[in-house]
């Protein structure tokens, strides 16, 4: 890093996201500044920079990171360009926050590994932000500190208002129970043995060749069940919820009880139209972090083994889908890694 007041960073890919992580590092977090961005939506990258002082705009994500004050590297391009990206990024010894997926199979996943594994210190952060978020945090607590026993079942819930409409069958899994993988990895401290899918007939919401919802099931390498109801085109908000159930109790977060109105003769709350909204407070933590701790030369945050474990059960959730079969999740052990 050149600048050591502020850590310039690249954001690649100006969609709905990385433009939310610009005005994030912009304008929310402290220490960072964005010093370039790139789209191969020229117009995108070239709107996301103006009025930025300083920040350059690119189509080529390899020349956004070249860029002049460039110290670091967000990605938030679609998936199956993150791994370009990523070894581009770990060519230059720049740290990465990576959104997931970290790619989209184990093969590009293990290449990065080893990408990182060979450069000899920890740079890539994938954005799994539920990590950052308050609940989440205080289930985690509860579930490590085994206050209420033993967990034996976690029920997920996991909607959207909608999708782009590019969405597909295997994305629903790669792309949205990614998440729930993430979670339920990082609240049990267990990987994930193997998955089943299960499909209803679907929505008419959802468009023609969508199965939504789907119903993803999968046990832990310590025999923990865990549920995950994938509803994507639910049309009236965005939900995450989750309930843990232990030996001697269950935990419950995402009922959205935050400020609960009575008029009219009804009583009710708000539902969150979006990520977005729903982790405002998670991805501002997740970035501050990330970024402080790219300044001290560190990775705090789940890094490319977490990508890589993730991707794996996606992978055998995918294979489930497509053969309505019980599939062990498959991977590699776990090699010796620098820790920071
Ligand atoms: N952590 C979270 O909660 C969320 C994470 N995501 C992840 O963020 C990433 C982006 O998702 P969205 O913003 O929804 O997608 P999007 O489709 O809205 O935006 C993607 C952008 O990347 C650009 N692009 C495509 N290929 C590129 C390349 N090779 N180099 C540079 N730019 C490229 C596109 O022109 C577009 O502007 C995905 O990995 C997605 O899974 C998305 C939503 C929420
Ligand atoms: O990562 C995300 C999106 O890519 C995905 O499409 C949504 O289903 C998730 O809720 C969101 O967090």
């Amino acid at each position: 890093m050149t600048t050591q007041a502020q850590l310039g960073v690249a954001v690649i890919g100006i969609g709905k996201m990385g433009a939310d992580h610009v005005r994030r590092i912009d304008r929310v977090i402290s220490g960072a500044r964005v010093a370039a961005v790139a789209d191969t939506d020229r117009e995108r990258a070239e709107s996301a920079a103006a009025g930025i002082a300083g920040c350059t705009a690119h189509t080529d994500p390899d020349a956004a990171m070249g860029a002049p004050g460039v110290d670091a590297v967000l990605i938030a391009s679609p998936g199956p360009a993150h791994e370009e990206t990523l070894l581009a990024a770990l060519d230059r010894d720049l740290p990465v926050l990576c959104e997931k997926p970290l790619t989209p199979d184990t093969a590009g996943a293990l290449r990065v590994l080893e990408a990182e594994r060979k450069l000899g210190h920890r740079r890539v952060q994938v954005g799994f932000m539920r990590r950052y978020d308050a609940e989440y945090r205080q289930l985690a607590r509860l579930l490590r500190d085994r206050e209420l026993g033993r967990p034996l079942l976690l029920h997920c819930r996991h909607r959207n208002l909608s999708v782009h409409p590019y969405f597909t069958n295997e994305m629903m899994i790669s792309d949205s129970v990614s998440h729930e993988f993430d979670a339920a990895r990082w609240l049990l401290g267990e990987e994930i043995a193997a998955v089943r899918v299960l499909r209803p007939a679907p929505s008419s919401l959802a468009r023609e060749g969508l199965s939504d919802p789907q119903l993803v099931i999968f046990e832990t390498e310590g025999g923990v069940l865990v549920d995950v109801e994938i509803f994507l085109n639910t049309g009236f908000g965005y939900q995450v919820q989750a309930e843990a159930v232990c030996e001697r109790g269950t935990a419950r977060i995402g009922d959205e009880h935050a400020l609960v109105t009575s008029a009219d003769g009804r009583w009710g709350g708000r539902i969150a139209p979006d990520y977005i909204e729903r982790f405002a407070a998670a991805y501002d933590r997740e970035v501050q972090e990330w970024a402080d701790a790219a300044r001290r030369g560190e990775v705090t945050g789940p890094g490319v083994w977490d990508g890589y474990a993730a991707v794996a059960a996606c992978e055998a959730g995918i294979e489930a889908q497509r053969t309505g079969r019980r599939v062990a999740v498959e991977m590699i052990e776990r090699p010796k890694y620098p820790e920071r």
